[in-house]
């Protein structure tokens, strides 16, 4: 027989965090045995003190008896109620550490997965699902490891001792009993579908909530706050309503299901009856009687409770169908690079392209880039640079060839990518943290050279706090070219044979980012820099110009791209007519 380590375990499957936490389990099945088994004793001493009562009455036995009876009665309740303890200490602990896990792996997910599959759902409904269902999920099956024993042991040991004291009339009494099982498993649809309304009211409420925090600017400047707000106290009103809804169909049937469970007490008031005047199907004393009857309601109850245990279950089962399909197993991938040998190199071989639905970007586009080149790219509005750089990043599928130092970008996981590729974006992309932690990012590292290569090392000095500045979400405290030097601080402070930079100096002015391509050119001379822009005002330095365009690329040196291509040539002459305007003005 092959034994699966817990590492193979499937996370998306129930059965996985059962097994995880089998220690704890093994200890609530004792403790709960141990408990439950031990609630019949209520019934049976209670029984027992009415009986030793008559006979104290009838001067059969003294007090002391009474007082004996009742102290064991009592250490028996004592060690019944510390099982219970340590029983509801288990249980929660298995609930916690079930939680914990399916987070864990759920958050790996959100992490290692394929961003498009990621961005089929909506930021506000992984949110949902990463606290509120991860929670409902450990919660069902917490109150299903609670019930097993505190409704399932129970009953069993109830139903034992009332068919020892009278097995027809057990069997006629409880009759009643699975009636509301089966009216709770008939009431399966309308609970799973109010649950999954709830909660997908939910995570639409996360979603536009985080939509008007994160866009409050964009709505109070075109005054639309007042729409949105609205939008969202509606959304509030369908979540509340679907909230009673839910817990309605949920805790509503409770009362309904004791009334059923509890029918059958009418056969043990009319039989039990019989039975103490020994004209039943059993001989009974009183005591017989009185615990029959207080076993008979425990057992009513705990079944009305079973069935009650079924619909929390439906409901917990919405939430695991909505987390599972993120509970699938992840690897998390090897950043070990296969050797290669010389300096930096980019190769490109017909090279093709489309977005989904799309006509193709890029088509056999080929060309070649060696260590210590700063490439230009550019082209028309929405040519493809933006994308080029992402290919390289390994996000995109692509036909064709795109190598670095040999290494084929499609066949490298995005770890080995890392250490090949280092990319700043279109958005800076900025951690609401300090200055020191957006660049070294938990690493140990000197920010002080990389300020200075991008020419903010001054401005930071010149801030109180100095490194330690925090710098708000997304970098809101600094300018906009302050947020994207720090941000190409960062990316040049993890030396890469290639660095993708996508216009890196739009908020930038001319001075300063003549002073960083100056240090660029010395910090990149035994590596590749594209350089992707719209502002052509340094492409002149620049070793090559790869320009795109109607899905095909041009590379030449810029005076040979200035030459032979005439859209590239007017667009430069624009731009430096522009500049010499301004510099007039
Ligand atoms: N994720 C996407 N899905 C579908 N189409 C996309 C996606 N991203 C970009 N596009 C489309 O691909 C084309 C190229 O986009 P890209 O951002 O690469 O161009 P760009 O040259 O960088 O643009 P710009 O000149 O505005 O900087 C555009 O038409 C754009 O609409």
């Amino acid at each position: 027989m092959i034994r699966k380590s817990n590492r193979e375990r499937r996370p998306d499957r129930l059965s996985t965090y059962f097994y995880q936490e089998r220690r704890v389990l093994a200890g609530i099945t004792l403790t709960g045995i141990l408990y439950n088994a031990g609630l019949t004793a209520g019934p049976y001493f209670e029984g027992q003190l009415t009986l030793c009562l008559m006979a104290v009455l009838a001067g059969e036995k003294s007090g002391i008896d009474m007082i004996k009876l009742g102290g064991v009665y009592l250490i028996v309740i004592l060690i019944v109620q510390g099982a219970r303890c340590l029983k509801r200490f288990g249980v929660r602990r298995f609930a916690n550490d079930t939680a914990r896990s399916m987070r864990r792996v759920l958050y790996r997910n959100l992490v290692y997965q394929n961003p498009a599959v990621l961005s089929a759902d909506e930021a506000g409904s992984l949110m949902t699902k990463a606290i509120s269902d991860v929670d409902a999920c450990a919660e069902g099956m917490r109150k299903f490891t609670t019930e097993v024993f505190d409704t399932g042991v129970v009953m069993i040991a109830y139903l034992g001792m009332l068919m020892a004291y009278d097995l027809r009339l057990t069997l006629l009494a409880c009759v009643f009993a699975p009636l509301a099982a089966l009216l709770a498993q008939k009431l399966k649809h309308p609970i799973t579908r109010s649950a999954a309304a709830y909660k997908n009211s939910v995570s639409q409420l996360n979603t536009m909530t985080l939509d008007r925090v994160s866009n409050a600017l964009t709505y109070r400047v075109f005054g639309c706050e007042n729409q949105r707000d609205q939008a969202l106290g509606d959304q509030l009103a369908v979540v509340e309503k679907n909230a009673v809804v839910s817990s309605a169909w949920e805790n509503a049937m409770q009362p309904l299901y004791n009334i059923i469970a509890m029918a059958g007490v009418v056969f043990v008031l009319l039989r039990g009856v019989q039975n103490v005047s020994d004209t039943g199907w059993a001989a009974w004393d009183l005591a017989a009687f009185t615990t029959y009857l207080n076993c008979f309601s425990r057992l009513a109850l705990k079944s009305s409770h079973a069935a009650k245990l079924f619909n929390a279950v439906q409901k917990a089962k919405v939430s695991w169908q909505r987390i599972q399909p993120q509970l699938q197993p992840v690897k998390i991938p090897d950043s070990t690079l296969p050797p290669t040998a010389g300096p930096a190199e980019l190769k490109v071989e017909d090279l093709s392209f489309a977005y989904p639905h799309q006509p193709p970007l890029f088509e056999h586009v080929s060309f070649q880039v060696h260590a210590g080149q700063i490439i230009g790219i550019t082209g028309p509005l929405a040519c493809g640079k933006s994308t080029l750089g992402r290919l390289l990043l390994g996000e995109l599928p692509y036909t064709g060839s795109l190598r670095i130092n040999g290494l084929e970008i499609a066949q490298l996981n995005s770890a080995q990518i890392s250490h090949l590729v280092g990319y700043l974006g279109h958005a800076p992309q900025l951690l609401s943290d300090t200055i020191e932690e957006n660049i070294q990012l938990g690493e140990d590292l000197d920010c002080a050279p990389w300020l200075k290569l991008t020419a903010l090392k001054e401005e930071v000095v010149a801030m109180p706090e100095g490194l330690k500045t925090q710098i708000g979400a997304q970098g809101t405290r600094l300018s906009g070219g302050q947020q994207a030097r720090l941000a190409l601080a960062r990316t040049l402070a993890r030396p890469r044979p290639v660095w993708v930079l996508d216009d890196p100096f739009s908020a930038v002015d001319p001075a300063t980012e003549d002073e960083i391509l100056r240090n660029l050119r010395v910090l990149g001379k035994d590596r590749i820099i594209l350089l992707i822009s719209h502002r052509l005002t340094h492409f002149a330095q620049f070793d090559q110009v790869l320009w795109l365009e109607n899905g095909t690329a041009r590379i030449a040196d810029p005076a040979t791209m200035m030459a032979e291509n005439p859209a590239y040539a007017r667009l430069v002459k624009t731009q430096q007519k522009k500049a010499g305007d301004d510099d007039e003005k």
